[in-house]
């Protein structure tokens, strides 16, 4: 199924009229350089082009007053001087003529691609939009925002899809508070937002958009907020809160639909949010989001000022949609402090409400007095950065890499007498080997290995990795009469001296032998540190114990380990069933620019076409949803955690205790 991309140039079609510095920055030129962009790289074409359509006034009145509506209605016949008045009456917002039909066209767009992607017509999709949604609330317009776009949509997707659960999560860096108050006593809704802050001296200046309101009544713990106290935030503060806040509860609400505001002033480069993250961040943020809800995901594009890094941002969005390899994420540094302590207090407080939170810490002791103190030092820095302003020069960052498409997607190397998985490309020992690796293999692996069969495998197994490296395949499956043997074959000979880091995630039990790429065994605390065994209640079938273990443990890892190549070994009786199974694979495919090799048993061929699927990027299923806590011992993982953060600071999620 395809990806959605919903655009008509006449959401470009109004802009402000009058001088206001607040809004100067909201301008056509916004949606028509993303548009160009898109066209540009070729990406539009790939994607199911779908029309917009206006929002019908009962759609609208999902989210907003009657009197309200009725006020926008009269803004096209307004003169200059009335839509001057009427403006007043909002903040950070300006009308023009034709912004209640562009408001109408945006919100109906949101309608359109929820269309697409509840009845199956795509997977997924983009629409991008303005006037943005996310602050306008029942009664008010605010923050260019006319129309609550994202949640108008959440609210039909209930109504007419009958969906039960919706994620809607707000990567842009602003408080969406329009759509914090529309869901906050829903359990229905989980609305996830981070923001710059700076402990409410930022715009909005709310003291609901802090950490600790989570919702009200039965909403409580429906509502996270992430806020921003320092500026400068970086990858790997963004991928920290996805992996230690945002994805283990996503995992455990099990959405049927997943609405983004996506936002893209949270990129470097953006005059409002004034944040480092690169462009090709969301491409990350938008994969990991991927294997919720069957894949069914609608972006709408809200803020974004940053003319070049928005167009960027959008197009690897769209081009994560439409399934492309992920971009390495190259030397993701590890949360600052302030992003530490801000992942703390939304860990703590929403620990109460989420089972896969529960062994978080307390909140930190940061008495008022500390951040009396951090404010004054940041008053006075302010001050010194305000004339170094004027000589600010603008932030500058490399053009995101391309993202080329492998040839072959997903290749097999299998028994002669074992099926191919369809849309999988059959590899078979072209040539000879060359002598040094059959020597290598034979003097390597047991003895069944080194047969000739045994060599032909792992021949093939070789080429595999190598035309990986090249990019001419993008990611594969071998069936060998021994797993653990072919492990180390790959590990030793094959992954070592095609690529610097191999990541290997070995499933079901085994007592590894963690010998590196030179032979030696690993001392104690190398060994500690690139050796992690994960013990799960219940063996692979204890799902709070495999969502922990994926993004407490494994995704911050792997993406500060960033390897060149991803191992991923079904050890024979792991008894890990095949959604988890295919979500692995699906989460995987972020790491090395997806290039994984899954190496499975021959006996254990069941798997096959499961594990196929998910090589070829369909969506992983839903995993269960957790509905009776387990008894997990996700305390023994949480101090696993803490042990090894001293060697990844990625699986930090508590202040330094030094400070
Ligand atoms: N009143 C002081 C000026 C502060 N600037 C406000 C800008 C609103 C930004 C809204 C936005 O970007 C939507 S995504
Ligand atoms: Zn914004």
């Amino acid at each position: 199924m395809g990806t959605a991309l919903i655009y008509d140039e006449e959401m470009t079609k109004y802009k402000l009229l009058w001088v206001d510095p607040a809004c100067k920055i909201e301008v056509p030129e916004r949606l028509s350089v993303s548009y160009e962009a898109l066209v540009r790289t070729g990406l539009s074409d790939r994607c199911v082009s779908v029309p917009p359509r206006e929002a019908s006034d009962a759609e609208i009145l999902l989210v907003h007053s009657e009197e309200y509506l009725e006020g926008v209605k009269k803004t096209p016949h307004m003169t200059l001087e009335d839509l001057k008045e009427f403006t007043l009456q909002y903040g950070d917002v300006y009308f023009h003529p034709n912004i209640y039909h562009c408001a109408k066209l945006a919100a109906g767009s949101a309608l359109q691609l929820v269309d697409s992607v509840m009845t199956g017509k795509v997977r997924n999709g983009m629409a991008l939009v303005r006037p943005p949604g996310h602050h306008s609330m029942r009664s008010a317009a605010s923050g260019f925002c006319v129309f609550n776009n994202v949640a108008i949509a959440a609210r039909y997707a209930k109504q007419k899809h009958g969906a039960k659960r919706v994620l809607i999560v707000d990567w842009d860096i602003h408080h969406g508070q329009g759509v914090q108050y529309c869901f906050e006593d829903d359990p229905s809704v989980l609305y996830f937002s981070w923001h710059r802050y700076e402990h409410q001296e930022f715009w909005p200046n709310l003291r609901e958009s802090d950490y600790d309101c989570v919702g009200k009544g039965s909403g409580a713990g429906y509502n996270i907020n992430v806020p921003w106290n320092e500026v400068g935030m970086e990858n790997g503060d963004y991928l920290s809160v996805f992996c230690h806040v945002l994805l283990p509860v996503a995992y455990e609400f099990c959405p049927d639909l997943v609405l983004v505001c996506a936002g893209f002033d949270s990129a470097i480069g953006d005059p409002e949010g004034e944040m480092c993250a690169t462009p090709d961040i969301f491409a990350h943020l938008t994969h990991l989001l991927m294997n919720l809800a069957g894949g069914k995901l609608c972006a709408v594009l809200e803020g974004g000022y940053n003319l070049t890094s928005l167009a960027q941002s959008v197009c690897q969005t769209v081009q994560t949609l439409l399934g492309d390899p992920l971009p390495q994420l190259a030397n993701v540094r590890s949360p600052c402090e302030s992003a530490l302590e801000s992942l703390q207090c939304v860990r703590s407080v929403q620990r109460r409400y989420w089972s896969i939170l529960k062994h978080a810490a307390d909140s930190p002791t940061t008495d008022v007095s500390t951040k009396r103190i951090k404010l004054a030092k940041a008053e006075e820095e302010k001050a010194e950065t305000a004339e170094e302003e004027r000589g600010q020069e603008e932030k500058v960052w490399p053009e995101p890499a391309e993202r080329l498409r492998p040839p072959v997607c997903s290749a097999s190397v299998l028994p002669d007498d074992a099926a191919c998985p369809d849309g999988l490309k059959r590899l078979v020992s072209s040539k000879d080997p060359e002598p040094l690796l059959v020597s290598r293999i034979k003097n390597r692996s047991t003895e069944d290995a080194g047969d000739a069969d045994g060599v032909a495998t792992f021949s093939r197994l070789y080429t595999l990795i190598e035309k990986m490296r090249t990019n001419e395949i993008g990611n594969g499956v071998a069936l060998v009469p021994d797993v653990a043997a072919a492990m180390e074959c790959v590990v030793q000979d094959l992954g070592s001296d095609l690529v610097s880091r191999v990541l290997v995630v070995c499933v079901g039990k085994e007592e590894l032998n963690c010998a590196t790429a030179d032979g030696s065994e690993d001392k104690q605390e190398q060994k500690g540190k690139y050796y992690i065994p994960v013990c799960l209640k219940k063996g692979c079938a204890d799902t709070v114990g495999f969502i922990q273990a994926v993004f407490g443990l494994l995704l911050p890892l792997g993406y500060e380990y960033d390897p060149g190549l991803v191992l991923l070994v079904r050890m024979p009786g792991s008894g890990v069933g095949d959604c988890m199974w295919q979500q692995l694979i699906g989460l995987l495919k972020g790491f090395a620019k997806g290039h994984t090799l899954v190496l499975m048993q021959t006996n254990d061929g069941a798997c096959m076409d499961p594990t196929a699927s998910a090589l070829l990027g369909h969506p992983a299923p839903p995993l269960q949803e957790l509905l009776t806590p387990l008894p997990d011992d996700g305390g023994a993982l949480e101090r696993m955690r803490e042990r090894l953060q001293a060697h990844w600071k990625m699986l930090q999620t508590t202040v330094s205790s030094g400070n």
